[in-house]
This record gives structure tokens, sequence and C-alpha cells, in this order.
């Protein structure tokens, strides 16, 4: 049986992406798409919006219909209202959008008792690979005699309403547990003096329609290690999408990664 699949914030960047692929996928059904009323295509069919032709789904704010997951590409406040819906449909949840407040995130982790939810602030597989190999070097770069300066860049699309990304707080978060860091900074100006080792800092550039790239740095005295991670196009974290949709579909209330998903 294919898994039943609804789409918050389906006329958007990511949603189009997801309704141009799910729709071509022959082990899920998508069964609704989600948009705020105030959308000026709000009711127009989510495929000719997706560039795909007439699917016979509208962008629509409620359904009937029942669906296995729930997928949330939008902003804050769409989020919540996915959660809602995920707890009320007992469906599954997948949550990409960046940029929560701590409410949105207590929200999730709630929802979690009892549906199951895979969290994540980027579904692409080379991402969550780097993320992996982030962990390693902070682990073996910890106590390195002369410290190990760790700075991350972001760059992604003049439209992006978050900074820095999810995607780079993570990085972040998962290198300073290795590392025993606690300060991070965003950005530098003035006269900040010299650079602690205690620290991670975040450069967020945004230009043009990059969807998405990320260096981190292990700087050291004497060599360097830097490793980039690009997306060339949003495919990768739609397809990780509806391949998380899947994997949560029937499993048991719970937070799950992309890890869990992609075996990593
Ligand atoms: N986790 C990942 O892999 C990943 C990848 C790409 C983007 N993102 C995140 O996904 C989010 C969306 O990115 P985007 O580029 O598609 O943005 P976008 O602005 O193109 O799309 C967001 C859509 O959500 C809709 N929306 C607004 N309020 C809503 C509501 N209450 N209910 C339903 N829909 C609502 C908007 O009308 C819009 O169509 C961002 O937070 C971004 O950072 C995450
Ligand atoms: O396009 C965006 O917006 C993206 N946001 C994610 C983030 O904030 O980490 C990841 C990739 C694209």
């Amino acid at each position: 049986m294919p898994t039943k699949v609804a789409i918050n914030g389906a006329a958007g960047r990511m949603g189009q992406r997801l309704v141009a692929l799910g729709c071509q996928d022959e082990s899920l059904e998508l069964v609704a798409c989600f948009e705020y009323t105030g959308h000026p295509k709000f009711g127009k069919d989510a495929g000719e919006v997706a560039g795909v032709g007439e699917l016979g789904l509208h962008l629509i704010e409620k359904t009937d219909e029942p669906y296995d997951a729930i997928i949330d590409f939008s902003v804050p406040e769409g989020a919540h209202a996915a959660v809602e819906r995920a707890v009320a449909a007992k469906a599954a949840l997948v949550m990409a959008t960046t940029g929560l407040e701590d409410e949105h995130k207590a929200k999730i982790r709630e929802a979690a008792n009892v549906i199951p939810v895979v969290w994540a602030p980027s579904m692409s597989t080379t991402v969550n690979l780097t993320m992996k190999l982030c962990e390693i070097a902070g682990e073996a770069l910890k106590d390195i005699p002369g410290g190990a300066d760790v700075e991350i860049l972001e760059r992604h699309h003049r439209f992006k309403e978050d900074s820095p990304s999810g995607t780079a707080l993570r990085f972040g978060e998962l290198i300073a547990d290795k590392m025993g860091i606690t300060r991070h900074i965003h950005g530098r100006e003035g006269r900040p003096g010299a650079r602690p080792h205690d620290e991670i800092a975040y450069h967020a550039i945004r230009t043009g329609d990059n969807p998405g790239e990320h260096t981190i740095i292990f700087g050291l005295l004497g060599e360097t290690i830097e490793l980039t991670v690009r997306a060339s196009n949003r495919d990768c974290y739609a397809s990780g999408a509806l391949q998380a949709a899947k994997f949560a579909a029937g499993k048991k209330p719970g937070l799950y990664n992309m890890n869990d998903v992609l075996g990593l």
C-alpha cells in the first residue's frame, strides 16, 4: 500500500519540489497540499503550481482525507499548524522548517510522545554525512596542541528568512559537543581582539538563488581542514523528506533524525 502523504507549505520553493517528486513516486500517494489561505495561488491545482500539470489536488487549508504522514516546509507559524494537524490525524510528522522559536520546538518534542516525528534542519544525504565527518574531526582535534579554530560559513538564496541556517547551527552544536565549546558568535566587527579557541563563529552569506552550501573550517597552526557540502538544486532536500515520510509512517511515537532514516 502506498504511504499517504500530505504536504504543508505546498506552494513554496520546497513544497513545489515535493509535489513534483512525490507525484512520480509509486510508493507514495499525495493526498493533501496545504497552504496559507492568503497565498496568491491558494485554491489552485498544486501540480500546476509546481509545473508538473494538473493533479486534481488543490492548495487547501483542511481535508477529511486520511494521511499517514505530513511533511512541513513552511514558516514557524505553519510548522506549528503542521504539528497540530499531525497529532489530530495521528499521522507521522516530517519537520523540515528552520528558524523555529523555543515554543515551537517544545511543541514538536511534546508531539513526539504521541506520534513519530522526523526532525532535521537538512534532509540531504550529503549534509547529514558531513555532520558525521565533522563529529569525527571535532573529536580528533579537541585537544590538539595550539588549538583548532572552528568557523562555519553558509551561503543561501536571497529569499531565505532565517539566519544563520538551521543546518549551520546544527553543525555548530554537534562540533561544540565533541570539543567542549560553549561560546557561539555570529560574525565579527570592530576590534574583538585575538580569537579565543573556545568559540564557534558563524557567517551567513545571502546571494541570488543559491540552494544551500556549508563550509566547516577547522583551522590549526600550520594547517587547515575545510569540509564543504553543496546542493546543486533543492531535490536533495525534497527526496530526503519523502524518504523520511515513508520511514516514519507507522513507526512508534518518538523523535527520529535523518541518521535513522538514512541508516548513517
Ligand atoms: N530541512 C531541510 O532539508 C530544508 C531544506 C530547505 C528548506 N528548509 C526550510 O524549509 C522552510 C521553507 O523553505 P522554502 O524555501 O520552501 O520557503 P518558501 O517561503 O518558498 O515556502 C514556504 C511556504 O509556506 C507557506 N506558508 C506560510 N504560512 C503557512 C501556514 N500557516 N500553513 C501552511 N503553509 C504556510 C508559504 O505561503 C510558502 O508557500 C524554511 O524554514 C527553510 O529553511 C529546510
Ligand atoms: O533554502 C533554505 O532555506 C534552506 N534552509 C535549510 C537550513 O536553514 O538549514 C537547509 C537548506 C536550504
